[in-house]
């Protein structure tokens, strides 16, 4: 493994009262894509922002490309890419000017900044709407364009907060490949999302958080392998019928779980527990095999859905 570019040791952070990161320790090897996967509230964001130096952790260690961001934070910021939740593009100017400005704050050289904001747009597939006003961009372009700007400075490390929460499936596909192309390039990435299949897409290893604290580590596969069996069997029975239909399946496959919406059997072999289940004198409304995901990984470590 290259060496880390981001420590953390039992990071904390507390609002008052509210302890919104309870000591959790990881570390980033350079070219690594490493996600937080995370229900809302987990404490990902404020992870995000203690790495990306804009919030002072209040417990444990951090360091950032082996600074440390209590003493170097313009260092470590000039350094970093980042991408907030939201996008915080300036509404004032047209597409191809918001990359270039943004640019001039790190005080780059104007040539240099003219002649990568035009690359980046090409990168972000943004060429034809250079002069377009920020307005007229769809969700997708906004966030390639906000993704754009944050490499104006060609960081060492880009972090993602939530990259494509509240797109729809294309321009979420979009940006995974341009994303893609970035990891191939050996940017290294650090992303945050509640999507399962968004880390199986894009994170070489991740965590997941909740409440606070990491409650697993590795890569998708292995905590797939891990946490579940290959397959999963999703049943249908009518929202009143599940629990007790769920009753009489105990003994089919590893485990079995009740949804509000549906049952789900864990088994190496998801067509042979539905004959089982049909072998009991059970027929579902609709009835799925399918592989298991970290969403699986997500519900045997926490009881809960990823997205509620
Ligand atoms: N500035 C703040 N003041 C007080 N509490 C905060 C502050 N920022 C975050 N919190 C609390 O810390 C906890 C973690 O929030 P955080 O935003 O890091 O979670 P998250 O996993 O990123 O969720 P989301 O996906 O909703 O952003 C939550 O309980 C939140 O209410």
């Amino acid at each position: 493994m290259a060496a880390p570019v981001i420590v953390a040791t039992d990071l904390a952070k507390r609002f008052g009262e509210v302890e919104a990161v309870g000591g959790v320790s990881f570390e980033v090897a350079s070219g690594e894509s490493f996600g937080l996967l995370g229900p809302n509230g987990a404490g990902k964001s404020t992870t995000m922002r203690m790495v990306g130096a804009v919030s002072p952790r209040t417990g444990g260690e951090l360091s950032i490309l082996g600074l440390d961001p209590d003493r170097s934070g313009p260092e470590i910021r000039s350094q970093l890419g980042v991408v907030p939740q939201t996008d915080n593009l300036d509404f004032e100017l047209p597409v191809l000017d918001n990359v270039i400005v943004y640019g001039r704050y790190f005080g780059l050289p104007r040539k240099l900044v003219k002649q990568r904001a035009g690359e980046l747009l090409q990168f972000a597939q943004l060429t034809e709407k250079a002069k377009t006003r920020i307005d007229d961009l769809s969700g997708g372009m906004k966030r390639r364009l906000t993704i754009a700007r944050a490499l104006i400075n060609d960081p060492k490390i880009l972090l993602l907060d939530e990259p494509t929460t509240g797109l729809d499936p294309q321009a979420r596909h979009i940006l995974w490949d341009r994303l893609f192309r970035l990891k191939e390039q050996g940017t290294t990435l650090v992303l945050t999302t509640h999507y399962m299949d968004e880390a199986e897409q894009l994170c070489d290893r991740l965590i997941v958080v909740d409440h606070g604290r990491i409650m697993a580590e590795g890569t998708p596969s292995s905590l797939i392998r891990h946490y579940s069996s290959r397959e999963v069997l999703e049943l249908r029975f009518g929202s009143e019928r599940n629990a007790a239909a769920a009753a009489q399946l105990e003994g089919i496959g590893d485990r079995v779980e009740v949804l509000p919406d549906r049952v789900l059997i864990y088994a190496d072999d998801g067509e042979a527990a539905l004959e089982a289940v049909r072998g009991r004198g059970l027929e579902a409304i609709t009835s799925l095999v399918r592989r298991a995901s970290l969403e699986d990984v997500f519900l045997r470590l926490t009881g809960r859905s990823l997205i509620e």
